[in-house]
């Protein structure tokens, strides 16, 4: 919608029948924004040959564990100019792989990719109230031409280069969010809150060093910019799913009443995968895991937070 709104004539490629026949004859879509006028000239198809034919660039926004096939069945139909972006947030399930990784496997390394990351709640976006992210990509021609069409009136699209930290931060965003979401259902307080989304994000830095990506990705839009919102906004689904755990429901019930992707759950084991194989602790993602799993109660992932040894908030060589 943002696109089109743009003036790009813009098509839409979705597997559901009716949402998609809804969307481009009523120009609405009834099952995720209902209520929000989407624009004429944007076209809803269930052929991915029909959305990809005339493509002068892809944007990819299926959860995190449809990504990889999304891709294969995509990079047939690819007209060769068009770049490939994507807004998903998350891991390769299984493997901890970033999305570029499994994006330049698939589609090849000669085709442009770009990630596009920051805090957007989609239902705002269409309603068309000010939001800001951030574009990353290794190639600096497709980062721009990106951030051109999502660049407008009310939306400012900024530009960087560090994939890695771009989607580091997207993804471990949501794992955090559950975390305030859970402090905030038991009644913990606004200092709990803070709390954790600072000591959430010291984590993200030091995954992210670790990994190679760079700190200032963090502090920007991609990390403490998505973190802030997805922790204290009511719209997040992960920041619900960490209200309704702390409040004393169960997964399966939480994830039934939200009724939408929630990518903490699988996110929060490629995150501790992660700070496995690179030897770091991060006691917040780790709750959340363990949490997610049922092996530990709400109570008792907080009473394990507050027993851990007093220490220098920053280890000395964080920064290098
Ligand atoms: N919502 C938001 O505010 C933001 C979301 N994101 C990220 O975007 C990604 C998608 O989230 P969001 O759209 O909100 O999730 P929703 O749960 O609202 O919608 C998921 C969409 O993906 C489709 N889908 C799911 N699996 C497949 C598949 N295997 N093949 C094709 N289509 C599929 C669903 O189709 P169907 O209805 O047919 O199941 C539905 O249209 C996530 O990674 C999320 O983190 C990023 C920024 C903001
Ligand atoms: O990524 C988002 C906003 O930037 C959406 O967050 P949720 O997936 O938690 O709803």
């Amino acid at each position: 919608a943002l696109i089109a709104r743009h003036g790009h004539p813009t098509v839409l490629w979705g597997r559901d029948v009716a949402t998609v026949a809804t969307i481009d004859g009523g120009g609405e879509n009834p099952r995720y924004l209902p209520g929000i006028a989407l624009p004429g000239n944007l076209r809803a198809t269930t052929s991915l040959h029909e959305a990809l034919v005339d493509a002068a660039l892809v944007l990819v926004v299926v959860p995190s564990h449809a990504f990889a096939e999304t891709l294969r069945a995509l990079a047939p139909l690819r007209p060769p100019q068009a770049g490939v972006a994507w807004a998903t947030k998350g891991f390769e399930p299984g493997s901890g792989r970033f999305l570029h990784e499994v994006a330049a496997e698939v589609l090849g390394d000669d085709v442009p990719l770009a990630v596009v990351t920051g805090p957007s709640f989609a239902k705002e976006v269409a309603q068309g109230l000010p939001t800001a992210l951030t574009v990353h990509s290794d190639d600096a021609v497709f980062c721009r031409q990106v951030a051109d069409v999502l660049h407008g009136p009310a939306f400012r699209a900024y530009t960087g280069n560090d994939m890695r930290g771009a989607e580091l931060g997207g993804a471990m965003k949501n794992v955090l969010a559950v975390a305030t979401g859970v402090a905030d259902g038991m009644g913990l307080g606004l200092n709990a809150r803070a709390g954790l989304i600072t000591r959430g994000l010291n984590e993200m830095l030091r995954l992210n060093i670790a990994l190679g990506g760079r700190p200032e990705t963090l502090m920007g839009l991609a990390g403490l910019g998505d973190l802030v919102l997805t922790s204290t906004g009511d719209l997040s689904r992960n920041r619900r799913l960490g209200l309704a755990l702390g409040r004393g429901s169960s997964i399966e019930d939480a994830v039934r009443e939200i009724g939408q992707v929630v990518e903490s759950i699988q996110t929060a084991d490629e995150v501790m995968r992660l700070a496995t194989l690179h030897g770091i602790e991060l006691p917040i993602a780790e709750g959340v895991r363990d949490v997610l799993h049922g092996s530990v109660t709400p109570a008792e992932g907080l009473a394990r937070l507050m027993a851990r040894e007093q220490k220098a908030e920053y280890p000395q060589d964080l920064f290098g």
